[in-house]
């Protein structure tokens, strides 16, 4: 990122708040001229302290400035505490609502770990540069400037001197800050690091321990831990390298100074006086110069993570109403479905996934998708969900263009079960109703019911309240599958896409979801990617995929009489699969 455009990012975090810190800038400078007023009002004090007028009037004088001087002093900083704070908030609210909305080829490029890091800790960074640095930068400028006024007025050519000085000290910032940039920039990308190896390790806990990969594991995170110390460390050398070049030109301006304004007094060309003020002009100066540089390293700093912020906030989404359809009247009964020569990479720099797919499926209806491994079958049902747009062909539901329907429309229509049915963290409950916002206890009782789960609900102490466990590991994997299809019902789809897991159901469970499925798809348009005969003898249709084509599509019977590597896939393959019961 440019300097402008870092520079823009940030102005854009700050601009909402700008007049809320202006104010709390001013309660802090006036909290610091009060603190001024103190020594005048000692002064009195101790003048009267001489004669024999009262000292009451003065001490409380003194004791108002006091309580006044803190109070404000700590309103003023309250408030730019809870304005960094507030950028901190808007900056994450931002990127929670868009990193949710994320287009799925976003989200498969990216780190989950990297991208959550962006939203707790680079936005923390934000905290000082929009607040603090602003505050130094204004307080520390203008009294910098106040001050090189003054020295101007006792002495130009000594004020040259020290000029000079402070001009050295702009150059070797110059040098110093974009290396404080990088090392903060390093520093957040190996915390990102951290959270991203933490994930893939809790992301598959039992593989973990069962491949005994707890040392490899722990030495990656810990590697990415010193990753982010080294630079830390780095970033501070730097901020400790600023810091000491303000300290060293002080003292260099000093010694100049008193070595130039010493001949210049002793030629006569300056009072001694004026020399003397001059050198406490100085060190008036350390405060703002200190300010500014403080200010300079905290917004590199700031920079660092606005950039990472940025980076993330680029991603493309998907907004809910995108498409072009009006969806006021939502269709009622079972959804079509059409391919028309549908081609599609997930990636430009990857093969090509479908050459030219086409079937057509009227509702409702079971249609079985079979076909070898990798065959294009998932891809199918993630170019009906509008996940991925093809690169080429018609995808139409309701023969309508998927890019005519608004995402949220398209998708209220259909129920997706994924083949490794994902189980989230939280109770039942909230699983079943996740894709249901407002489901009934009647409705749920039903789904329950349909997909064998009511006795299980009634064994749970706490039944639907039970927490099933990160990704519901407190579940078996038949029961994952079974609350996963209960969720898609749920959602009274007119299209349920099913994606059948490998995996072995026991025979009972089996049959019992085949009755659920063979029941729902009368009303409903159901289309299932199916690894098991049971499956495929029960289907109404059968689309035969082989590398990304159809090709065919009929009944079981039909397919076993003409087509051979349907054949050949329900000889093997499904009666491999298929559970004794169910056959
Ligand atoms: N998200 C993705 N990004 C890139 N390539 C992908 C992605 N998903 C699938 N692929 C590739 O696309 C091809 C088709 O995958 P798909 O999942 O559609 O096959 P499938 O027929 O459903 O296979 P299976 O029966 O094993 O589930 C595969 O070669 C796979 O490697």
């Amino acid at each position: 990122m440019s300097a402008g455009e870092t520079w823009r990012a940030l102005y854009r975090h700050f601009r909402p708040h700008r007049s809320i810190v202006a104010l709390g800038a001013l309660f802090t400078l006036i909290g610091a001229a009060t603190g001024l007023a103190q020594p005048l009002a000692a002064k009195a004090l101790v003048d009267r302290l001489g004669s024999d007028e009262s000292i009451t009037s003065v001490l409380l004088v003194l004791t108002a400035l006091v309580v006044l001087g803190t109070a404000i002093e700590s309103v003023g900083a309250y408030i730019l505490e809870r304005t960094a704070e507030s950028v901190v908030l808007a900056a994450r609210r931002t990127l929670i609502g868009r990193l949710l909305r994320l287009r799925l080829p976003e989200v498969e490029r990216s780190q989950p770990g990297d991208l959550m890091s962006r939203v707790t800790s680079d936005t923390t960074l934000l905290r000082a540069v929009t607040t603090q640095s602003v505050v130094s930068a204004v307080s520390g400028g203008l009294t910098f400037l106040a001050t090189i006024v003054l020295m101007g007025l006792m002495d130009a050519v000594l004020l040259g001197v020290t000029l000079g000085v402070i001009v050295l000290v702009g150059g070797v910032m110059a040098l110093v800050l974009p290396r404080i940039a990088r090392a903060t920039e390093r520093a957040q990308e190996a915390v990102a690091t951290i959270s991203t190896a933490l994930e893939r390790a809790f992301g598959a806990f039992r593989t973990l321990k069962a491949s005994g990969a707890e040392e490899r594991e722990t030495a990656a995170v810990r590697a990415a831990a010193e990753e982010a110390w080294r630079h830390g460390v780095r970033s501070a050398k730097w901020q400790a390298v600023a810091w000491s070049s303000v300290g060293l030109a002080i003292q260099v301006s000093f010694l100049a100074v008193l070595g130039i304004g010493g001949a210049r007094v002793a030629s006569g060309a300056i009072p001694v006086s004026t020399l003397v003020a001059f050198l406490l002009f100085l060190f008036y100066l350390i405060d703002p110069v200190s300010k500014l540089v403080e200010a300079a390293s905290q917004y590199q700093v700031g920079s660092a993570a606005i950039a990472r912020i940025v980076r993330a906030e680029r991603l493309e989404t998907e907004e809910p109403a995108a498409g072009g359809g009006t969806d006021a009247e939502p269709a009622a009964g079972p959804a079509t479905v059409a391919f028309e020569d549908v081609r599609f990479r997930y990636r430009p720099d990857l093969p090509e996934v479908h050459h030219g797919v086409s079937f057509e499926i009227p509702g409702p209806g079971m249609t079985a998708f079979v076909g070898p491994s990798g065959a294009g079958k998932t891809t199918v049902f993630g170019l009906i969900e509008r996940f991925y747009e093809a690169t080429g062909g018609r995808v139409l539901v309701d023969g309508r263009d998927v890019r005519d329907w608004s995402t949220a429309a398209l998708r209220a229509a259909i129920g997706y079960v994924e083949q490794d049915a994902p189980v989230l963290a939280g109770t039942l409950r909230e699983n079943l109703v996740f894709a249901a916002d407002g489901a009934t206890e009647e409705e749920i009782r039903d789904v329950l019911v349909r997909a064998g789960l009511a006795s299980l609900v009634e064994r749970l102490p706490d039944g639907l309240e039970t927490l099933v466990g990160h990704r519901g590991s407190q579940l078996s994997g038949g029961e994952r599958q079974r609350v996963a299809i209960a969720r898609a019902l749920l959602r009274r789809p007119r299209l349920l896409l099913l994606d059948e897991a490998t995996s072995q159901l026991d025979a009972v469970n089996e049959l019992a979801l085949r009755d659920v499925v063979a029941q729902v798809s009368r009303e409903v348009t159901v289309l299932v990617v199916a690894h098991r005969l049971s499956t495929v003898t029960l289907a109404d249709r059968i689309v035969v995929m082989d590398a990304g084509r159809v090709r065919a599509v009929g009944t079981h019977e039909a397919l076993v009489a003409e087509d051979p590597l349907y054949g050949e896939l329900a000889a093997t393959q499904f009666l491999a699969s298929a559970s004794p019961g169910a056959r």
